[in-house]
């Protein structure tokens, strides 16, 4: 019997997974706003914005038409940014026929709600058109995925099963899926790593150098666990592929966007000069705003937070907002973190 399988978006991540999922023998439709790219995919099997010298498979068609592409099955792929989430969830609701798996593969935290993605989707999505929801996250930049480079992530839910079900479509011998509990701590860990990757970039951009980075990826690792402890997440995951994994990968590789937006703030750029230049989503600018007022909320400190979204939104100069970081306080290494991490840890 032939397999189908939807996918919202048809962006760098959208476009990869699609590929991941055509290798495992699926139908794969996607669907895209814009027709050049729906007429792209279709007649040229390419998608040069987004993943530029890669030709797609032959199963991979794509659609703006949302009611024929979520057709026919009842898990869809959910791969557009956050920002657009609200708007494709009325759409996808106003054409669905049965309750809807929604895999969801985006980084970021609600401005102002506050929420995390499957949050968002909760609130948004009539109950009864809402089967599970599962994230699948994890250190995966599309240029890589699409070339079929080893690369590894989590499928996280609340519901094993259904994390076990997304195990089983996109595993393959290049791409390796483990699965996760922990929604909370998985997408805390894939929304904040951004926050540190353009971070960062800017210190690439001022010049500094692999020292600056360590010390980012650790203090931001801190900073993440800090306040994903007290959102309800566990600490382990932190140390696992969406954490640390993400984090790494974020902060070192030129695939980044958050880093190479970071990197041209670095190099003097303004924001909207450095978003134009971009073309495509840095999830870390608004999820900057989020975490910040996530950090008053929960009474966390986030020095690294603190810094960029001076830099972002406050016109404080990049060198200086360094220095002040680098001149806080000095404090103990693992100041609350022993006692946060130990007390989530009984709990367990
Ligand atoms: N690119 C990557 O390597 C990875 C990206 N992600 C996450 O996946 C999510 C999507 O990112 P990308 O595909 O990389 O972004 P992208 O910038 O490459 O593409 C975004 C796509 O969403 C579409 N879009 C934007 N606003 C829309 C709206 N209001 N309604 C419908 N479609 C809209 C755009 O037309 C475009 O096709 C982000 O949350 C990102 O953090 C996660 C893992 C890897
Ligand atoms: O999440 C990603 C890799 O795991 C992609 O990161 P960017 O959005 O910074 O490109």
């Amino acid at each position: 019997m032939d397999k189908k399988a939807a996918v919202i978006g048809t962006g760098s991540w959208g476009t990869a997974l699609a590929i991941v999922l055509a290798d495992n023998g699926y139908n794969v439709e996607m669907w895209g706003r814009s027709e050049a790219a729906v007429k792209e995919i279709n007649e040229s099997h390419t998608n040069e914005k987004y993943l530029k010298g890669c030709r797609l498979p032959d199963n991979i068609t794509a659609a703006s038409n949302l009611k024929d592409v979520i057709g026919g099955t009842n898990t869809i792929v959910l791969a557009v940014p956050t920002k657009a989430i609200r708007q494709v969830l009325d759409d996808i609701q106003k054409v669905q026929s049965e309750p809807l798996t929604i895999v969801h593969v985006s980084k970021g935290i609600e401005p102002d709600s506050l929420l995390r993605i499957s949050q968002i989707i909760e609130q948004a999505m009539e109950p009864e058109n809402l089967k599970d929801i599962v994230v699948l996250s994890g250190p995966s930049h599309a240029e890589e995925v699409s070339l079929r480079h080893p690369t590894t992530v989590v499928a996280s839910s609340g519901n094993i099963e259904a994390a076990v079900k997304v195990q089983n479509m996109f595993m393959n011998n290049q791409f390796r899926v483990y699965t996760n509990t922990d929604m909370v701590g998985v997408e805390i860990g894939g929304a904040l790593k951004n926050i540190i990757a353009l971070a960062a970039g800017v210190g690439d951009g001022l010049g500094y150098g692999d020292n600056a980075k360590a010390a980012l990826i650790t203090r931001g690792l801190v900073e993440i666990s800090r306040l994903g402890v007290k959102m309800g997440a566990n600490p382990l995951t932190f140390s696992g592929l969406s954490g640390i994994g993400d984090l790494i990968v974020t902060c070192t590789s030129v695939h980044s966007r958050n880093w190479r937006a970071g990197n041209m703030l670095g190099k003097g750029m303004d924001l909207d000069e450095v978003l134009d230049n971009m073309g495509m989503v840095v999830e870390g600018v608004r999820t900057t705003k989020a975490a910040k007022q996530l950090a008053a909320e929960y009474g966390v400190s986030m020095p690294i937070t603190d810094a960029l979204y001076d830099i972002l939104f406050n016109g404080v100069n990049a060198r200086e907002a360094v220095d002040q970081l680098m001149q806080r306080n000095k404090t103990h290494e693992m100041e609350d973190l022993v006692v946060l991490l130990g007390d989530a840890l009984e709990e367990e």
